[in-house]
């Protein structure tokens, strides 16, 4: 399936632009080919999207609301298809794919369809006047969205945008075309109004992203990824001051107190740190353990990092990824050596696992767990995005919410203990969007989510992605 990748403009494949390879992340061999749009494909994207909104955004919000629950039902009449493609580009394996990342494909079209068509209007009386808001979309939304949960992160955007009757160009990974490429195919398939949903493949600097971002036709941006070039989209679209949703970079925090259930900040944390290799902006890549409890804590999250299963994507025990690219790899590895030059104490992992099979040719890391380096360290400052955490002790509480705020990022945190008041507490007053006591990535589609500092601009989630993706008029009348 889809090994030569084409654009989708105006309802149809668009089979231009020079062709580049995507890798299999398991074993590093050529998975397909994709068309790389250059900018007069990425205009004729644009203008398929303009010329669509109009009559996309005079259709009655319950409408749009029927539309995304019928892609949300044609995709799960494709999910082997996207389930396929999807491990095909990114090495997960098969128990996530079918558990999380498709799956929220659908619900996220369906949690948008209902949060739309559900919401109430507000007005706002006075004596003599009444004032009254109503929402237009913003117009041609650019959805540029990253390669660690390509399909998920997605739709996350597209439901909003859509529903709130915006037309979209979607910039997909240029590691992970695959899935935005049958979601072209699904929306067809349904009769999708043409130009409603476009997708251009290629790269970000200085190629199909930027092209895309910097279009005068573009109305605003929405974007998942690093935060530097979260700083370049904003660059790009400065002059024209377009808005801008930004989901990105973390550095994110786990904090366990003494009186802790261990076992589950144990659990909790081999989830919060290993998920999806590590690939996750929500991973947690700090940990701060209360010093009665920091030997028995690492030591037993060191154990647990050594029993991950580096299996086949199609094996279902398998728990630990590879990384998406070696480019990724690569660095991932210049922390581990980083950390071992800085003198770190390495507890579990710090290498290249040997296969002995044509997995060698692939893009895995050891997941590893780290201690001993000072808070200054680049590998306690720097997103590294891979399977990988480093365990400070604390001795008060002031002391470790002190740690945890001091970074550059704030996206999402993690506090573990049986306190109730000090769990209240501590959360308050953690410099993140997001802060998951006892437990981590339990999502409720309707909550702000986001985060603060260099981890982006705005909520999306609930009515907060449809307050970014429309724009009110405050219409007030004298009675
Ligand atoms: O779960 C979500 O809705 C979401 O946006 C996850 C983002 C993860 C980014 O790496």
């Amino acid at each position: 399936m889809f090994d030569q990748v084409s654009h989708f403009i105006g309802g149809v494949p668009v089979a231009e632009g020079p062709l580049f390879p995507v890798y299999d992340p398991v074993t590093g061999t050529v998975v397909r080919q994709v068309h790389e749009a250059d900018r007069a494909v990425v205009d004729r994207a644009v203008s398929a999207a303009r010329t669509a909104l109009p009559a996309w955004a005079a259709l009655p919000v319950a409408e749009r609301a029927r539309w995304m629950r019928r892609l949300a039902d044609a995709i799960e009449e494709r999910f082997e298809d996207l389930v396929a493609v999807e491990i095909a580009d990114t090495g997960k394996s098969i128990s996530q794919t079918r558990t999380l990342d498709i799956p929220r494909g659908a619900a996220n079209f369906r949690a948008f369809a209902e949060i739309a068509a559900q919401r109430p209007e507000s007005t706002y009386h006075l004596p003599g006047a009444l004032s009254y808001t109503v929402r237009k979309p913003l117009g041609v939304v650019a959805v540029v969205v990253p390669w660690n949960l390509p399909f998920l992160l997605m739709t996350w955007k597209l439901g909003p945008a859509l529903v709130a009757g915006n037309t979209v160009v979607v910039k997909p990974s240029e590691n992970t075309p695959g899935s935005a490429a049958v979601l072209a195919e699904i929306a067809a398939g349904i009769g999708l109004p043409p130009g409603v949903l476009n997708v251009v493949h290629g790269f970000g600097g200085g190629s199909t992203g930027q092209f895309l971002v910097e279009h005068d036709g573009v109305d605003a941006v929405t974007f998942t990824g690093e935060s530097r070039t979260g700083s370049s989209i904003m660059r790009s679209v400065a002059d024209r001051v377009k808005p801008v949703s930004f989901e990105l970079g973390g550095k994110n925090a786990g904090v366990v107190f003494a009186d802790a259930d261990l076992e589950a900040a144990v659990e909790g944390a081999v989830r919060s740190v290993f998920t999806n290799g590590g690939q996750v902006c929500l991973c947690t890549e700090r940990l701060y353990v209360e010093r009665p409890v920091f030997e028995e804590f690492a030591d037993r999250l060191a154990e647990r990092a050594g029993h991950l299963v580096f299996g086949r994507p199609q094996d279902e025990n398998t728990t630990m990824m590879p990384m998406i690219s070696a480019e990724h790899r690569d660095k991932v590895l210049s922390y581990y050596d980083l950390a071992k030059t800085e003198g770190a104490k390495v507890l579990a992992g710090g290498g290249v696992p040997a296969f002995g099979d044509d997995r060698d040719g692939g893009y895995y890391v050891e997941p590893t767990v780290l201690t001993g380096l000072p808070a200054e360290s680049r590998v306690n400052r720097e997103e590294i995005f891979g399977p990988v955490c480093h365990i400070t002790p604390f001795d008060a509480e002031a002391e470790a919410v002190a740690l945890a705020n001091d970074s550059e990022y704030g996206l999402a945190a993690t506090v573990w203990t049986t306190d109730l008041s000090r769990a209240h507490r501590v959360a308050q007053r953690l410099d993140a969007g997001l802060v998951w006591v006892n437990t981590w990535y339990l999502r409720d589609l309707r909550t702000p989510f986001g985060g603060v500092k260099l981890s982006g601009i705005g909520r999306e989630g609930g009515v907060h992605s449809l307050d970014f993706y429309s724009e009110p008029t405050t219409i007030t009348i004298k009675l």
